[in-house]
Order: structure tokens, then sequence, then C-alpha cells
């Protein structure tokens, strides 16, 4: 029945109050307005409809996110919305597209590492979007290793230009989102030939013509911008889409491209030039500004990333949330009704961590949008010296983040049965097009070794120097080595204190270890190779203190609303002890716990569950996602599941007459026994 609300009883068990939550999700009472605003705005649209995605072809498909593409940048011009409005907006349309990288790539790079003239040319035109550009730094052959890319942008003094090339096939930029077929520029990393030197890879914007007969050059990384329109109709062999990818609908909407250089000639002013320079006599100098500066855009794109995990987890949460309140199975009494899967304590024991990740991963979110301005800001006041750490940082919480989602989206899909696996449920769509972020901007275990690497330098400065920002705690390493966890009942795990404490003995003491076993290796290159595996469990717990850290800073905040606070309590120490008992293993060896404090978490942990259970749907409640956006027959804010996944079956096209096309050619002989007569 229409309009009835078949989770109403779940709704009233909530022990906070639900709207002061959802600002507190949001950020700010202006946040939740403005995206609650463009959330409605989306979804009362019918021309952003997105549930037949999945059942149309490629070129269908991808028609189909230009035209979304186009009907919201009318939305944006006419409604004259703001950029922070637009992004809402985007995010809502919830269809991956061109726009994604040039607003999320191609504008921050520009802004970041070109020169005050070249932003002036460019940048106003990608803001009206007279222009449309992509990040095309990933080649065939090398993506991870960037120092191994072979595009070539050679400089010609008597041309006053660059000549690009691609000299191998490996050579081709592979992977781009929105170079296949919707960009008109790129901005594509080269190896800088000056002189016949090479000067590595830098940023640099060119503009081209591509006259895709043309093309030459040799190595490092330069970031060109590179006019693609025009020749691309008549040279497609040079630029076109990598193919299909995982996943129906999905990331297909995205036309990540192929682009492959044949001596192709862009003016020289159109490298970006902030941090160096190629002169008109041939000369290449380094600006004074520090190489770190590329780290800038690295720390933005990261943390949009980061804050893009926690829609992602929440949204499958709030999925195999409402699902499990919805869903009955086994243990009816006498005629009564079944028990609700989300009672099941394995259910909740998979289910919560995932919906405390999500608050937790929003918190860090949050914070490292903070990090963020105050990275700017140094960058502005030409202050590098917090760059590293906080790279470093944005490079874990990247990796922590996105893999937790993609697995937590899959276990929720688990969580959901069988119909988790059916399309309409949303959650197979929202997986495919989620995983890459594991891979994109940085493949997860490399960002790890970064981090790692990190750590082991910052343990190895400890005597002289102070560390600082997310490793501070390291500073007080001599403790943290030789204090031991005073816990002794199941209460005291309600402590931030100690729980922070154990996070911080653990990551402490494995960094310290590998830095041990690194000094007995002779070439420490060939230590930090062996020890690789062990390097990156110590990055991930280093990783995971800062989330926890950052969950229990946020609740030192007023955070108004009855019942929010306490609420958002529980979740922190659902997230910390969940992780705690999952990596007993490491907090043992290192000795910091004993089995029986360890014993003592999970104990409370069940505790914490039972406290979750009341408030369960409340707190999926409080993302305040629209049907629309959920995108989830499973998921409906009113519960109403079987009618509509039944109404759902008959709109698939196999049901559209009730004999299957090929039915009468191939099933008929074979129930006829006329097989080797039938035309196969
Ligand atoms: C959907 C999608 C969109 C993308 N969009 C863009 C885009 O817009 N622009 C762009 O330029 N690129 C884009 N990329 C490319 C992406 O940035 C690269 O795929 C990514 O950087 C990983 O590099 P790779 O593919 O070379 O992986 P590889 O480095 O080849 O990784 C393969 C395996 O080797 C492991 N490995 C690699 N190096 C090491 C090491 N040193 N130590 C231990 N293990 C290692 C990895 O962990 C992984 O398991 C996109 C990719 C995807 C999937």
């Amino acid at each position: 029945m229409e309009g009835v609300d078949y989770l109403i009883d779940e709704r009233k068990k909530a022990q906070f109050d639900v709207e002061a939550m959802k600002v507190a999700w949001a950020g700010s009472r202006q946040a939740f307005e403005l995206s609650d605003r463009m959330a409605k705005l989306v979804a009362n649209d019918p021309a952003f409809e997105k549930f037949t995605r999945p059942m149309l072809s490629r070129k269908e498909l991808f028609k189909n996110t230009l035209r979304k593409a186009a009907h919201g940048w009318k939305l944006i011009v006419d409604l004259r919305l703001t950029e922070e409005e637009a992004k809402w907006l985007r995010l809502y349309i919830d269809e991956p597209a061109y726009t994604d990288l040039h607003w999320g790539m191609f504008i921050p790079a520009i802004e970041g590492q070109g020169t005050e003239e070249q932003k002036k040319k460019w940048l106003p035109l990608a803001r009206r979007m007279q222009i449309i550009g992509c990040y095309a730094q990933t080649e065939l052959g090398h993506g991870s290793n960037v120092q191994g890319l072979e595009t070539t942008a050679t400089f010609d003094p008597q041309a006053d230009e660059f000549v690009i090339h691609s000299p191998t096939l490996t050579s081709s930029k592979w992977w781009p989102g929105g170079l296949g077929k919707a960009s008109t520029h790129a901005l594509v990393y080269a190896r800088l030939i000056v002189g016949g030197e090479f000067h590595g890879v830098h940023g640099t914007l060119r503009k081209l013509v591509i006259s895709l007969n043309s093309a030459v050059g040799k190595p490092v990384s330069n970031c060109i911008a590179i006019e693609l329109g025009g020749s691309l109709t008549s040279s497609r062999h040079y630029c076109g889409d990598i193919g299909l990818k995982f996943g129906n609908g999905a990331y297909n909407t995205m036309d990540n491209g192929v682009l492959r250089f044949d001596h192709v000639r862009i003016p020289r002013d159109q490298m970006l030039m902030r941090v160096a320079q190629v002169t008109k006599e041939g000369k290449f100098r380094q600006s004074d500004v520090p190489r770190q500066l590329l780290y800038g855009t690295m720390v933005y794109v990261r943390q949009t990333i980061v804050s893009d995990a926690s829609k992602a987890l929440s949204r499958a949460v709030c999925i195999a949330t409402r699902y499990s309140a919805v869903r009955r199975q086994f243990g009816s009494r006498n005629g009564g009704p079944e028990t609700q899967v989300i009672d099941y304590k394995t259910q909740q024991s998979r289910l919560f961590p995932l919906l405390a990740s999500a608050y937790a991963f929003r918190f860090v979110g949050e914070w490292l949008k903070w990090l963020y301005t105050d990275v700017k800001q140094r960058l502005e006041a030409n202050d590098f010296s917090t760059l590293p750490e906080a790279h470093a940082c944005t490079a874990g919480l990247k990796s922590l983040t996105t893999t937790a989602t993609a697995d937590g989206i899959e276990e929720c899909r688990k969580l959901c049965g069988g119909h988790g696996y059916l399309v309409s449920s949303g959650l197979p769509e929202l997986f495919a097009v989620y995983i890459p972020a594991c891979t994109y901007e940085g493949d997860n275990v490399v960002l790890l070794l970064q981090v790692a690497r990190f750590l082991v330098k910052t343990v190895s400065e400890l005597g002289y120097k102070q560390p600082v920002g997310t490793t501070a705690y390291m500073g007080r390493v001599a403790a943290l080595m030789q204090n031991n966890c005073t816990v002794r009942t199941v209460e005291d795990w309600l402590n931030p204190g100690a729980i922070v404490e154990a996070f911080e003995a653990r990551a402490a003491r494995m960094s310290v270890a590998c830095g041990r076993q690194l000094a007995k290796f002779e070439n420490p290159e060939e230590g930090f190779a062996e020890l690789a595996s062990d390097l990156v469990e110590a990055a991930l717990a280093h990783c995971q203190l800062i989330v926890v850290s950052k969950f229990v800073e946020k609740l030192q905040q007023d955070i108004p609303g009855k019942g929010v606070k306490q609420s958002l309590e529980i979740l922190c120490y659902v997230y910390a002890l969940f992780l705690l008992h999952k990596h007993q293993g490491e907090f043992l060896a290192t000795g910091y716990l004993t089995p029986k404090q360890a014993v003592l978490a999970n104990e409370q942990l069940r505790t914490l569950y039972s406290k979750v259970r009341p408030n369960a749907i409340a707190l999926v409640d409080s993302f305040n996602y629209t049907d629309h956006y959920l995108g989830s027959i499973l998921g409906r804010y009113d519960g109403n599941v079987y009618p509509k996944l039944y109404e759902a079956a008959w709109q698939d096209p196999l049901n559209d007459s009730d004999v299957a096309d090929g039915f009468h050619q191939y099933v008929q002989p074979i129930l006829k026994q006329k097989l080797h007569s039938a035309k196969l």
C-alpha cells in the first residue's frame, strides 16, 4: 500500500533527535539545508531518472549521461547556483561523468600549478565550460610509477613550441576519465626535454589543436593542456574510449580514454609553469616555489575521495540496515511474525561496525577539509613545513577509507542475502562504481607504502626532530613502548583516553619494530622491499589511529540535540573496539594488551551493539538520503520492499513478451528432440 511507513515502529525506537543528527552529519545547519535542497531538486526532476540505467547499451548509456550533464549544467546556470550548490547537485545526479574530472581534477590542477597568467587565461574558460578538461597522467604501461611515464614533451626553441610524442604503444595515455569523447582539453603529463636534457615530470599546461597526424617528444612529466576539439572526428585512431568496464551501468557512463600523440605541437606557454619554467631561449628553470606545492592539489583531491567514501559507505549501510529491519527469517512462535534479521547478533556484528565506520569516515573527512584549508593557507604564506605530514596523512586515509568502503559495500550486499544481488537493490552498481576508488589517485597498497616510508623516517629522526600533526604521538614513543594497557573491567573500555592510547601504542610499536628490522639490512631499499607487508600493516595501524582519534576529538566539541552526542559516542566506541577486536593479534603481539583485556573489549562491543540496535534506523535516516539518491528498492525509506521488487521485475526488458526472442529457435528444437535439424 502506497503511503504506509513500514518502518514506523523502528523510527519510534530512536533515542535521539534525528533532525539534530542530520545537522551533525552534514556538518552545520547551513550545510544540511543546502545539501537537502539540492537532493530534492534532483530527486524531483524526471530528467535525472536512473532506474533503467543498467539496462542501456553503452551508446545509449553514454548519450544519456551527456544529456544529464547538460541538464545539470543548465540548472546550475539558470538557477545561478553557487559552486558549493553545483557540487552537491552533481553529487546527487549520481552518475560518473566527464564533469567529475573537469571540476575535480582539471580545474584544481590549474589552480594549484598554473602561474597567475595561466590561471587568468584558462580558468574563466573552464569555469564557464567553454572548454572541457580531463587529467591525463596514466599510460598503458605505467600508472603508479609516475617516473616511468614515457610521453615526451620536447622543446623546440625555433618554433617556441613543445612537441608532444608517444614513442611507444605503452606510452599511450590510458584511463583518463572524460578523455575518450567529451573533453576538449587534456592536462597531459609528459617527460620534459629541453636542450636535449630531461627535466623530470613537471606540471605543464599546453593548449594544442591536435592534428592527429602529427606528434614527437621524449621523457618526464609535464601537465599539458591539449585542445582536442575539432580534429578528433578525422583522427579517431589516436583518441577514443578504452572500452567497457566492470558492472552494468556503473562507471560505464564515463568515457575513460586512450590518447596517442604523433609529434603534436603546442605553444610553450601551455606548460603549467608555477613550479618550473621553460624560457623562450630554451632555458629550464625551477622556480623558488618548492615541488611540494604539487602536494597541495593532491591533498585537495584525496580529501574529496575520503568524503566520497563516507557517502558511498553510508548509502550501502542505509540500504542494508533498512532492509535488515524489513526482512524476517526463522523464529516464528505460535504463528507469530518471524525474527527481523537485524536482531541476529551476527547481522549486528557485521552491520553496526560499518554503520560506525560511515560516521567515522564522515568526521575524518570533515577534519581533512579543515586540513586542506590549513595547508592552502600555509602554501600561500610559503610555509611548506607541514606538507610531508599532510601528504602522508591524506594518502593513508584515502587508502584506508576506500578499501574499507569497497569491502563494506560488498558486505552490505551479503547482508541483504539473495535480493542484494539484484541490480534493483542498488548495491551491485554502487559496488561497481565505487571499487576503482581503491586504484585511482594512487593504488591503495602503493599509498600505504608511502605512509610507511614517512613513518620509518619519522621514527629514525625522533632524537632530533619533533614529530608534527598526526605523528605527534611518536614524540611520546618511550612511554608508549613501556606502558601497558590498564583496563581491568568491561566498563574501562568506555574511556576515550584508554582507547586512543591503545591505538597509539600499537601504531608506535609496529613502526618502531619495522625500523629495527630495517636497520638489520645493509641496503635500506632492499630491507624496505623485503619488509613491505609488515610496513603496510604498520601504516594501516597508524591510519586507523588517525580515524579513531579524529572521532574522539569530534566528540569533544559541542554537539547539540537530544541524545545526539551520546549516540555518536556509542558509534565511536563501536568503531574503535571493532577494530581492536579485528586486529587483536597485533595489539597482543606488540605486548600492549593482555588476552584478558582483549576479551573484555569484545564483551563491551557486544553490549554496544545492543545499544545501537534501537537507533539503527534513525541513524541511517540521519544521512537524509532521498530514495532517488539511494537508488535501491531494498533501502526505500518506507520499507515497502516486496511489492516494489515484484513490480520492478516486470519492467525488465525480458518480460516485454511472454515468449523470449530465441525461444522458438533454440529451446523448442531441444524440447521437440529436433536439435539436429534446427538452424543454430
Ligand atoms: C575507473 C578509473 C578511473 C581512472 N581515472 C584516471 C584519470 O582520470 N586520469 C589518469 O591519469 N588516470 C586515471 N586512472 C588510472 C589510475 O590512476 C591508475 O590505474 C592507478 O594510479 C594505478 O596504477 P596502475 O594501473 O599502473 O596500477 P599498477 O601500479 O600496475 O598496480 C598493479 C598492482 O601492482 C601493485 N604495485 C604497484 N607498484 C607497487 C610497489 N611499488 N610495491 C608493491 N606493490 C606495487 C599494486 O598494489 C597493484 O596490486 C583511472 C583508473 C581507473 C580504474
